[in-house]
């Protein structure tokens, strides 16, 4: 709703009230048209000023409404009827006005904001356009450039960018009352003004066209935005206006709006994560942690002690070889202040020691393990961190996929042990997953989901089985691409289809990026490849695809190596070239096995990779290691770059229809017995049998389940 007050003298004041971001719902929207209606009719009244309660003007349209019926009074109307009346109407804007509130700001004729308000037109990321007349307004206002900018991207930014656009005035008291003197109107309605465009218009619009297109891989609305702004460079208000009305129609009716408008809410689902215990975020304390430390910093620690860093907390970084440790002390540092004035921090807040004795870490909260990925090594840290360690210290590793119970076991206090696995680089990248094992308590749970997101990461609890969530995820996705190979595709289709999916890199290329070493090892420890393993087709009872340890016998570890699935430009290069040794080698290994290559179609390739990772995050959610769709949804969109216009892998099931999914799962496993991960699981066949319910019911579906023992 929108409450009305008169301010001593003539000042109307109309709060908008929704908490907690005074979103335009239909309540507040009716409320804004009967108090701007209540304003003009008093006489006494000469100005009207809009803010929002508890120093939030406006976070934008109502997004939950979006998925209902439209009800209340509609926002363009509404907008321009405020626009369009005679008594100034000024924004007074404290905290944020995004999207719908921004542009119900462009609507009015004065805008003053707090120096510390956050300002933008987020809709894009949300698979929308500022369509209550901000693709418009705003051209006419900052100028075609600046505009095209802010709205492709929804970058935020804060009230002295804008003011510096002439889009507002800031004041760094706090907002309670605005007056505005009674000047003429004509110039302060910006439907009225024409849009500021640099002599070269066409070519502008053609680049960022272009642009948008390569960055958005497949995204729809960052299009739309570029379409809706030529619209406003080259036709009047009224032609404009509807341009955008058609195309946020279209976009309205997209998959990828409801996609991108799922993943805004996944992210904030997997904040109020949820233990089988019982324990949760609001039942369960978590500790402040101000001291940590990091052991091992290699690629990985050096990241974990940058992120930390940055929270302000102050970091003992530990690394036992001297040379690594000489090298942490000069490279960590730099990458500290680097990423610091990226975020416009002036000096990073925390403090950082470097030391090759374990000994230090005696007096901290909290410790992150990060050494190298092998169980005897982390085993034998984690004994020596038990004993040196204060009691009450919290002992988390890194590992990306090893027994989180077998670690707490050599420990005094298994319920202080969780897994924290980061993703490379770890002070960038936004995912955490957060591992509890049987043994975690909620407070140790608790106060690693509260640092991740100290540092500023989505953190998703998930449950410690191999591979947690993303890898145990990964490892079918890979299986299938490596079989695919097998059976005639190369490198370069499997990518391919994956990028034009809207991966931003495809399997082949990810793999020669992170390190082909790495699968290899894993591959290793669980006695799947090394020597004395018998080099068949077939390992541990099911298909097995020995080609990518061959790659790495060959000595080609990736981009590292200068060499993998692709070439590149000599050791670290970055540029992926097909190579003709691979060809070779594939044609070599399939005569070897008597495998005749057949023309694969790229259906063929999207659904393998797609729905045998899909499978196996329904066996994931059937063994409680994630709550919820929702949290596998918010790992592969934050930590694997599945494309957030198709909302994550469970939504994209949904998207497709679980009964198309089962009945392919059904058919590739049919085409391969000896490969179980296409076998599909019982939950998806459960959830079909009951009529395919939306990804929203599912959890309530696989807790009602569990009780009744159909899982
Ligand atoms: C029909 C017209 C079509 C087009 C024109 C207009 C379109 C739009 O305006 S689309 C909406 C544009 N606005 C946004 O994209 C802003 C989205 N919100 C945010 O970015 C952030 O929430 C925030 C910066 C406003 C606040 O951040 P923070 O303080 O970190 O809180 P949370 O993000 O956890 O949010 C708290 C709470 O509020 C819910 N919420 C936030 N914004 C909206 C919204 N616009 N509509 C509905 N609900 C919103 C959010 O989901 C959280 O809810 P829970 O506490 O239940 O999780």
């Amino acid at each position: 709703m929108a409450t009305y007050s008169r301010l001593p003298g003539s000042v109307a004041l109309i709060t908008l009230q929704n908490p907690p971001v005074n979103a335009l719902s239909a309540a507040v929207r009716q409320g804004i048209v009967d108090t701007v209606q209540r304003a003009l009719k008093d006489p006494k009244v000469t100005s009207v000023v809009i803010c929002g309660q508890n120093g939030k003007f406006c976070g934008g349209a109502d997004i939950r409404e979006f998925a209902g019926p439209m009800l209340g009074p509609p926002l363009v109307p509404m907008i321009h009827a405020i626009e369009a009346v005679d008594k100034p109407v000024a924004a007074a804007i404290e905290g944020v006005a995004l999207g719908g509130g921004l542009e119900l700001a462009l609507g009015c004729h004065y805008r003053i904001a707090h120096s510390k308000a956050l300002l933008g037109l987020p809709e894009v990321t949300l698979g929308l356009l500022p369509g209550a007349g901000g693709s418009q307004r705003l051209p006419r206002l900052i100028g075609l450039t600046a505009a095209l900018d802010l709205i492709t991207t929804g970058r935020q930014h804060d009230s002295s960018f804008f003011s510096s656009l002439h889009l507002l005035c800031v004041c760094s008291q706090s907002i309670s009352s605005v007056c505005v003197s009674g000047q003429s109107l004509d110039s302060r309605r910006l439907s009225t003004l024409p849009c500021p465009c640099p002599p070269d218009v066409d070519s502008l619009l053609d680049k960022t066209m272009v642009k948008v297109r390569q960055r958005s891989r497949g995204a729809l609305a960052p299009v739309a935005c570029v379409q809706a702004l030529m619209a406003a460079a080259s036709l009047p208000y009224t032609q404009g206006m509807e341009k955008e009305r058609d195309l946020l129609t279209t976009l309205f009716n997209s998959g990828q709006a409801r996609a991108l408008q799922y993943a805004f809410f996944s992210q904030r689902v997997v904040g109020k994560w949820s233990l089988p215990s019982g324990a949760s975020w609001d039942n369960s304390a978590a500790r402040t942690i101000s001291k940590a430390a990091v052991i091992g910093l290699g690629t990985m620690g050096r990241g974990i002690v940058v992120a930390l860093a940055l929270t302000g907390i102050s970091v003992v970084a530990v690394e036992t070889q001297e040379k690594q440790l000489a090298e942490a002390s000069q490279v960590v540092p730099a990458m500290l202040q680097r990423e610091a004035g990226r975020r416009s921090l002036a000096t990073p807040p925390g403090v950082i020691s470097f030391s090759s004795n374990l000994q230090d870490v005696c007096e901290v909260e909290l410790v992150i393990e990060a050494v190298f990925e092998d169980m005897s090594l982390k085993l034998q840290v984690f004994r020596h961190l038990t004993s040196v360690c204060r009691p009450g210290t919290l002992l988390c590793s890194n590992t990306s996929g090893l027994d989180i119970d077998r670690l707490a076991a050599v420990t005094q206090s298994p319920g202080l042990v969780v897994g924290m696995h980061f993703f490379a680089p770890a002070h960038v990248m936004k995912l955490l997953e957060v591992v509890y094992g049987p043994r975690s308590s909620p407070e140790a749970v608790a106060t690693a989901m509260q640092l991740g997101k100290r540092m500023g990461k989505v953190s998703v609890a998930v449950g410690n089985c191999p591979g947690f969530v993303g890898n145990r995820m990964l490892k079918p996705y890979l299986e299938q691409a490596n079989f695919l190979l097998e059976e005639g595709a190369t490198p370069q289709q499997v990518d391919e289809v994956l990028e034009e999916f809207g991966f931003p890199m495809g399997v082949f290329r990810m793999s020669d990026l992170s390190g082909l070493d790495v699968g290899w090892r894993i591959r290793k420890e669980a006695g799947l490849t090394g020597p004395g393993v018998e080099s068949t087709r077939t390992r541990q009872g099911r298909r097995y695809s020995p080609l990518p340890d061959q790659v790495c016998e060959a000595g080609r570890l990736g981009q590292k190596t200068g060499r993998g699935w692709y070439q590149y430009d000599g050791p670290g290069g970055r540029v992926a070239r097909s190579d003709h040794w691979v060809n070779i080698f594939l044609e070599a290994y399939r005569a070897e096995h008597g495998l005749v290559a057949r023309s694969i179609a790229p259906e063929e390739i999207l659904e393998r990779c797609l729905y045998a990772l899909i499978n196996e995050g329904f066996n994931i959610l059937q063994d409680a290691m994630a709550a919820g769709p929702e949290d596998i949804d918010a790992i592969y969109v934050f930590g694997y770059g599945w494309p957030r216009h198709h909302g994550g892998p469970m939504f994209h099931a949904g998207q497709v229809g679980l009964g198309r999914i089962l009945e392919r799962l059904q058919h590739h496993h049919h085409n391969h017995p000896d490969v179980p991960h296409l076998k599909p699981s019982t939950l998806l066949r459960r959830l079909v049998a009951v009529g395919s319910p939306p990804v929203q019911k599912w959890r309530e579906f696989i807790n009602k389940e569990r009780v009744h023992s159909q899982l």
